[in-house]
């Protein structure tokens, strides 16, 4: 099958200068959740907004279903469902109306049979005539939800879905999202969590300062982020690591007080239970163990700074 949608050398510089996308390409296959993480400013509102038609390039080509974007719009706006990252509903309109004009939006005439199957698989059919007012929060970014897949698109983008939600909220939009998918809609969306898209994405695409600086399946590059550094205090200082230690990845700090031990934490055997077991048959007294992980930002932030190498 072709990619639903084919982004090739595109750049963004706006009227006051800035350049926003600069030479990006990407194909994104029918089905997958693709995330696309970056600090602020980085580009993502603005590579999701030509994709939708809100902003102009200034250069390369987009295809979304094999539709080019400029020269057939209206073709490629069909296949494409945006949630916005502000919510924005008219306060009194109720929420199957506030769906049923967004539909009519699109040039589509009435499906009442679509929208109970869309409001019920948002667990909003219950409140299908409150004002979208009287709805909390977690029911408003749904209904915003709704109102993208009014018209039953193939791409859904979600600008930042979870931006400013409690933990709670966000975990519930994150099983909306793998729902959707279930029903077979290609997702693209934008987070500053790394979390997040770890969570959602089948690809993590990293864009900075308008350059996308790798796009990786979501295993891979985690995999690649999954060690951890367990440190044991010593009772007594070692003059040195017993044999073959070093081989193992151990290290011992200069005063000879504390071990370092850097291992994968997704492996079967991290050799934790066998470095312990290690320092109790030699009689070695461990007076604290303590281990940690670089912090999601931390990894994130070493990613930008190695222009993209996933660190090791
Ligand atoms: N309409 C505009 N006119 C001029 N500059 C703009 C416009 N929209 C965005 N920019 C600039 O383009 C750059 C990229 O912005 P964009 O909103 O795409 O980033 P973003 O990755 O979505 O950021 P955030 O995570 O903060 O939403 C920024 O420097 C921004 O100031």
């Amino acid at each position: 099958m072709p990619p639903i949608i084919e982004i090739d050398h595109l750049s963004k510089q706006y009227a006051g200068g800035t350049r926003a996308l600069d030479n990006v390409s990407l194909s994104i296959e029918q089905g997958e959740i693709l995330a696309l993480l970056g600090p602020n400013g980085a580009g993502k509102t603005t590579l999701i907004s030509i994709i939708c038609g809100l902003v102009v390039p200034t250069g390369g080509t987009v295809r979304v279903g094999g539709h080019d974007i400029r020269t057939d719009w209206r073709a490629a706006r069909k296949l494409i469902g945006l949630v916005p990252q502000e919510i924005a509903l008219e306060p009194f309109e109720t929420v199957a109306n506030s769906v049923r004009f967004t539909r009519g939006l699109y040039g589509e005439g009435p499906d009442e049979a679509y929208l109970e199957q869309l409001l019920r698989s948002l667990a909003l059919w219950d409140k299908r005539d409150a004002p979208t007012r009287a709805l909390s929060g977690g029911m408003k970014r749904r209904v915003l939800i709704a109102k993208a897949l009014s018209h039953r698109p193939k791409v859904l983008f979600l600008d930042e879905p979870t931006a400013g939600v409690d933990v709670h909220l966000r975990r519930e939009m994150w099983t909306v999202v793998s729902e959707l998918r279930a029903s077979g809609v290609t997702i693209i969306l934008t987070t500053h969590y790394l979390e997040e898209a770890e969570e959602m994405a089948d690809r993590i695409g990293v864009i900075d300062k308008g350059h996308l600086m790798l796009v990786r399946p979501t295993a891979e590059l985690m995999g690649e982020f999954g060690r951890k550094q367990l440190t044991v205090e010593l009772d007594a200082p070692l003059d040195a690591l017993p044999q073959g230690w070093a081989d193992r990845g151990i290290t011992l700090s200069p005063d000879g007080r504390r071990l370092d031990y850097d291992y994968d934490a997704r492996a079967e055997r991290t050799g934790i239970g066998r470095l312990l077991a290690d320092l109790n048959a030699q009689g070695i007294g461990v007076r604290d163990v303590a281990t940690q992980q670089s912090s999601l930002e931390e990894v994130f932030m070493s990613l930008l700074e190695n222009g993209g190498e996933a660190r090791r």
